[in-house]
């Protein structure tokens, strides 16, 4: 569960009383996330709706990056896009403060998170992540990527000497990738607003519909196709990373490219983009892994599951696998 900041009945009723929310009738932590804290709060009465998510941004969310991460998904609703927009109070306020954290309120999407998801839903997502490339093509907004190549050196010095209680052969790994991704990384790709984090649990779907894109906060400016390659790695494979869904596989790339064509040098880059976003998970989870307080209300996520993604890409025999 992910919870880092505790919230009382009362201060959550006093914070809910700026908005045409009506009456709280009920909030409860959410089990799924590791980022931030996310309750589930119902309510009656009011004008904006019954059912909302309240976050609170943690650890790695920059609150001068909110504005940011507010008017992109105003954007992409405008756009049709079916993302969750931030409610504002009676003021127009949508960044607030509760319990000492930036907090907003966001609307609730209907949809399941899948853990296995099937081809037809990849299709789906492919084909919503697509769509959402095309929506920001007007968006100006610029944040850099915070979690992009130039981070996982300092990510990967932050976990010296702590390698070992996660793994013994993910030092070398790690040490040998780093480098190997310093000499190849792609330059020179196109650009654009990226979800950098589209993993299936941030994509709320009814049976094979996409119903809800969530979780935008990694979403930066860096090149277009590393969001495809960080979605196919989290798609792409069982949970542990041991196995690899080759239908799942064609089904996500079928479902973008019916809807963006990648350009020649983007479809070259893909494999090595890839071996980055699985180094990147790898990276984020080994830290978590050593760093998560004992008192949060949180599930870490194993760094494995994507070290051997990595291992995996990297093996030249799967270098026809983006086509
Ligand atoms: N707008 C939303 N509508 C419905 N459910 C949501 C919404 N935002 C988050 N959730 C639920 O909360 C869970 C955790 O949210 P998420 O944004 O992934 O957390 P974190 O910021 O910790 O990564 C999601 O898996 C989903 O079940
Ligand atoms: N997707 C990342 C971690 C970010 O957390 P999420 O709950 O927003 O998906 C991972 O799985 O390591």
């Amino acid at each position: 569960m992910a919870v880092y900041t505790h919230v009382s009945a009362e201060m959550m009723a006093r914070f809910l009383r700026d908005y045409d929310t009506g009456e709280l009738i009920s909030f409860k932590g959410i089990a799924e996330g590791v980022e931030n804290s996310n309750f589930l709060v119902e309510t009656r009465g009011g004008k904006d709706g019954h059912r909302f998510i309240l976050t609170l941004y943690e650890k790695r969310v920059d609150p001068g990056d909110l504005p940011f991460f507010m008017a992109l998904l105003d954007h992409l609703a405008e756009r049709g896009c079916r993302v969750p927009r931030a409610i504002a109070d009676r003021n127009g306020v949508q960044i607030r403060e509760l319990a000492g954290r930036p907090a907003c309120l966001i609307e609730f999407l209907e949809g399941i998170s899948l853990t296995s998801p099937s081809p037809a839903q990849a299709r789906a997502a492919g084909e919503a992540l697509a769509r959402m490339h095309h929506a920001v093509a007007d968006f100006d907004g610029a944040r850099p990527n915070s979690m992009g190549l130039a981070s996982w050196h300092e990510l990967a010095g932050r976990c010296d000497g702590q390698w070992q209680q996660i793994d013994p052969a993910l030092e070398a790994l790690v040490e040998g990738e780093l480098a190997f991704l310093a000499e190849h990384w792609p330059q020179n790709l196109p650009q654009s607003v990226i979800h950098a984090d589209l993993f299936p649990d941030n994509v709320l779907m009814l049976g094979d519909s996409v119903s809800g894109l969530i979780d935008f906060y990694f979403s930066c400016r860096d090149a277009r196709a590393y969001d495809l390659a960080v979605t196919h790695s989290a798609w792409c494979f069982s949970p542990d990373g041991r196995q690899f869904d080759s239908a799942v596989s064609d089904a996500l790339l079928q479902g973008y490219h019916a809807n963006l064509k990648l350009t020649p040098q983007e479809i070259a880059a893909l494999p090595i983009l890839a071996r980055g976003s699985a180094l990147r998970f790898t990276l984020s989870r080994a830290y978590d892994w050593i760093n998560t307080p004992p008192d949060a209300l949180v599930t870490r996520k194993d760094p494995m599951a994507f070290a051997r993604r990595l291992i995996f890409y990297a093996d030249p025999a799967k270098a026809g696998l983006f086509g």
